[in-house]
């Protein structure tokens, strides 16, 4: 389980993310939605600890984790797909994803089993390209890569850290039609283990449709709305924050103060003492 309780950074004088209060359950994949700066990626950098919370806590499995570098997170099984900086652009698509595969791997110290770790950390790397379709590009330098090959690279990578928390932001971002289908198809798989706690910032509503069971929405760095996908996309607040651009109003109406979702009331027009 992963949880974030108040959850707030600041920028100077700009709250990004604001007090945000989240849990997330193992076998649910979670959508975060939200416009433009609404402060999704803000809070994957806070929970992957690429960003240091100004206040607030993130426990995993119930272990305070705030103060822990992301490679600590990342070992305690907190996945977040790679970056494009993160890859080694001079590598192949093979030796890329066999290095994320001996990440994980323990090597034993005899030659036996380190021979045999190897052989089986390089069948586990084919596997990987095999499923995000990129065996005909195996040995390919990631530099070469076209956009959308790199992104499947990039979740070939994660896949290969077997993590028990997948943090996916905007997976198909630029990819192309033939591309979109490969990478809906491994999180739909991940989501089919039953066992995985996803979390997915994704803008494509289709896709949030699909393949949420449940949806966030951010709006001014703040939680409006969490709860099942069809009663959050139903609910004023998502509908204002979409079309409007403004938060709504303190009074929420009373079809999102039912459960099962949960609303902030407080949402509203930032003003400038708000927050200091
Ligand atoms: N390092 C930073 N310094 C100052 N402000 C920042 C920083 N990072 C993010 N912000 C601001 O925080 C707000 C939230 O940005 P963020 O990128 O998290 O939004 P988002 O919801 O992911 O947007 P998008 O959907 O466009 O990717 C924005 O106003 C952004 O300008």
């Amino acid at each position: 389980m992963l949880e974030t309780e108040r959850l707030t950074i600041r920028f100077g004088g700009h709250v990004a993310v604001d007090a945000v209060s989240c849990r997330f359950v193992p076998g649910t994949l979670t959508a975060i939605v939200g416009p433009n700066g609404a402060g999704k990626t803000t809070y994957f950098n806070l929970v992957s600890g690429q960003l240091k919370a100004t206040s607030g806590r993130v426990l995993l499995d119930g272990v305070d984790i705030t103060a822990e570098p992301a490679s600590a997170r990342t070992h305690r099984g907190l996945g977040r797909a790679f970056q494009l900086t993160q890859l080694f652009p001079q590598l192949s698509v093979l030796e890329n994803v066999r290095l994320a595969v001996q990440s994980r791997r323990r090597e034993g110290l005899r030659l036996w089993s380190v021979w045999l770790d190897q052989r089986a950390t390089l069948e586990r790397a084919r596997e990987l390209v095999e499923q995000v379709a990129l065996g005909d590009r195996a040995d390919a330098l990631a530099a070469s890569l076209p956009h959308g090959d790199q992104r499947k690279l990039e979740v070939a990578m994660l896949m290969a850290l077997e993590p028990s928390v997948y943090m996916f932001d905007e997976p198909t971002a630029g990819m192309s039609v033939d591309d979109v289908p490969v990478v809906l198809d491994l999180i739909r798989a991940l989501k089919a283990r039953g066992d995985k706690t996803i979390l997915l910032v994704e803008h494509k509503m289709d896709v949030v449709r699909e393949l949420a069971d449940r949806i966030v929405v951010l709006h001014n760095g703040q939680c409006v709305a969490d709860g099942r996908p069809a009663d959050v996309i139903a609910s004023a607040v998502v509908q204002q924050a979409y079309l409007g651009g403004a938060a709504p109003e303190a009074t929420p109406s009373p079809r999102y103060e039912e459960p099962p979702v949960r609303t902030i009331p407080a949402v509203r027009e930032r003003r400038p003492h708000d927050h200091g």
